[in-house]
């Protein structure tokens, strides 16, 4: 078996040193270079990379795929950011590259694309529905990139229901008490010392509540989730968003 050979980009950061590390114990893959702030991307088609694992800062993810497509390395991407339009320009550039793959997932733990699957397959039933996403206070977005998936895919689910605003009688909210509008779903994000990375999904109706929640208490809950991409990306040509679609979920 010949091992699949890795780069890290961000491999300094707090998400990045832990990839290297789950990387250099597995055995069927190798870590050929280390990416941080100031270096070549060239040193990842030198190091001989087949795949780049991306979890650097939404301000530089771009040039960092527009790179690695263009030398026909895959990409593994954590960094949170990506926009429709963010989407579409790395369709682009694939299609120059098509035996390339690009796999960008809002979150690597499987506790947390269940909670995702959860949240789209309740939101239905419910008439509100708000999300509290809850992390460290070094994280530079807010909100988080998984708040934004799961705001989006309950927006979808409720459309898809027909079901309309959700009831907010609130006229006077000069802080913003409220929280941020995501695809009409409420959503409000804590920054806190002692925390990861946290989500809860609270859906009310009449006399009832449903809450789903997950936590990932440390970086090593998200590897698994990482790993699996590695290994699923250079067989998977094109762009593929969301780790559920190399889980089979059922
Ligand atoms: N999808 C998922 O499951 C997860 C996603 N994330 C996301 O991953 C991203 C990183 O998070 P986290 O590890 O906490 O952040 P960190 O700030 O700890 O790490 C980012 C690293 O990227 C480096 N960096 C910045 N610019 C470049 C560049 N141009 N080339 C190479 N390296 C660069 C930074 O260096 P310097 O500090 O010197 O600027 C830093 O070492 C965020 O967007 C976060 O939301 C995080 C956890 C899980
Ligand atoms: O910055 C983080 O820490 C995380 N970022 C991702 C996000 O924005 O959703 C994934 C996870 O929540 C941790």
């Amino acid at each position: 078996m010949t091992a699949i050979r890795v780069g890290v980009i961000g491999a300094a950061g707090r998400m990045g040193t832990e990839v290297c590390r789950a990387v250099e114990a597995a055995d069927d893959l190798e870590l050929v270079a280390r990416v941080d702030e100031g270096d070549d991307l060239a040193d990842l088609a030198k190091a001989g990379a087949r795949v780049a694992v991306d979890f650097t800062h939404p301000g530089v993810v771009m040039g960092n795929l527009e790179y690695c497509a263009g030398a026909g390395i895959h990409s593994v991407v954590g960094t949170s950011g990506f926009t429709p339009d963010r989407l579409a320009q790395l369709r682009e550039w694939l299609a120059k590259s098509p035996e390339t793959g690009i796999l960008i997932a809002p979150n690597f733990g499987i506790g947390a694309v269940l909670m995702m699957r959860f949240a789209a397959q309740a939101a239905r039933f419910y008439e509100s529905v708000e999300i509290v996403e809850l992390h460290h206070p070094n994280k530079v977005d807010a909100p988080s990139g998984t708040a934004r998936r799961t705001a989006e895919l309950i927006a979808e689910a409720r459309e898809g229901a027909g079901l309309g605003e959700m009831p907010d009688a609130t006229v006077d909210d000069p802080d913003g008490a409220r929280g941020g509008k995501v695809d009409g779903v409420p959503v409000h994000a804590v920054r806190l010392r002692g925390l990861v990375a946290h989500q809860e999904v609270l859906l009310g109706d009449d006399g009832e509540m449903l809450t789903i929640r997950h936590d990932s208490f440390q970086r090593t809950s998200f590897m698994p989730g990482v790993l699996l991409g590695v290994r699923r990306v250079v067989s998977t040509p094109g762009l593929t968003v969301g780790l559920e679609h190399f889980l089979d979920l059922g």
